[in-house]
């Protein structure tokens, strides 16, 4: 039977990369995206802006929304001090069992965890089921329409507080135009966009970090 393209993604990472080494791991999904298949993986021009404010925040707490293949899962956790967790929700079941696999060749399973289900489902949960009280650091990646209503779900929840950022992925290309009037204009977030590229390409995309002024 045919395989899909996180299979294909995963074969590259097994054939390339150094298990145990995440910064391979990295490297060579870069590879697959630029030499084989292009895949919605936030990339490497963009992963130096996610790399650089993950440096700055040192975060002990992450949430990601959306892992797909665990591109930016592996990129963040690597940046990780000891102790410091990330949580990744991803609903398709059939991308989590691929991110697992390439988190495991990364070995940087004990930093990250996959929870397969729908954001709006376990957003709400999060306190009690994995002991988290807020997140230092949350990395918008999933369904470009609900970042804004996943955003206020984070609020309503009192998941973050005084200083957490938020950094979102493809505020330009897709695009996440109710997102952006949120955050630049609540008085409640002090916004700002990295311009970019998309993810292998010319086209113009970028990143938009928001501090959540509490
Ligand atoms: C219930 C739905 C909302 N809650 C959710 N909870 C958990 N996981 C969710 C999720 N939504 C989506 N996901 C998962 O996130 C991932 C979805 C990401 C969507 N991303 C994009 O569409 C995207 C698309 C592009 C793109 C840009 C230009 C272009 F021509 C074509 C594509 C570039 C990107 O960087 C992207 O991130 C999948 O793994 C999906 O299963
Ligand atoms: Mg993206």
């Amino acid at each position: 039977t045919q395989s899909t393209r996180p299979q294909r993604l995963l074969h590259a990472v097994q054939k390339n990369a150094t298990r145990g080494d995440p910064r391979s791991v990295v490297k060579a999904i870069d590879n697959f995206c630029r030499q084989k298949e292009w895949a919605m993986n936030v990339g490497d021009e963009k992963g130096c802006i996610l790399d650089s404010v993950v440096s700055e925040v040192n975060p002990v707490t992450v949430l990601e929304l959306g892992t797909y293949c665990g591109y930016s899962t592996v990129r963040i956790a690597s940046l990780l001090p000891p102790r410091a967790k990330i949580i990744t929700l991803e609903f398709n079941p059939d991308y989590a069992k691929i991110a697992r696999q390439v988190i495991a060749w990364a070995g940087l399973e004990d930093k990250i965890q996959v929870v397969e289900g729908p954001s709006g489902e376990w957003i709400p949960k999060m306190k009690e089921q994995f002991g988290v009280k807020t997140f230092d650091l949350v990395f918008l990646d999933h369904w470009k329409d609900r970042y804004l209503p996943d955003t206020k779900l984070l609020e309503d929840c009192g998941l973050l507080r005084k200083g957490s950022i938020l950094l979102a992925d493809n505020v330009i290309c897709p695009g996440t135009p109710d997102y952006l009037e949120y955050v630049r204009n609540s008085p409640r977030y002090k916004s700002q966009y990295f311009k970019s590229h998309l993810e292998y390409t010319k086209a113009e995309d970028g990143l938009e970090k928001s501090v959540f002024l509490g």
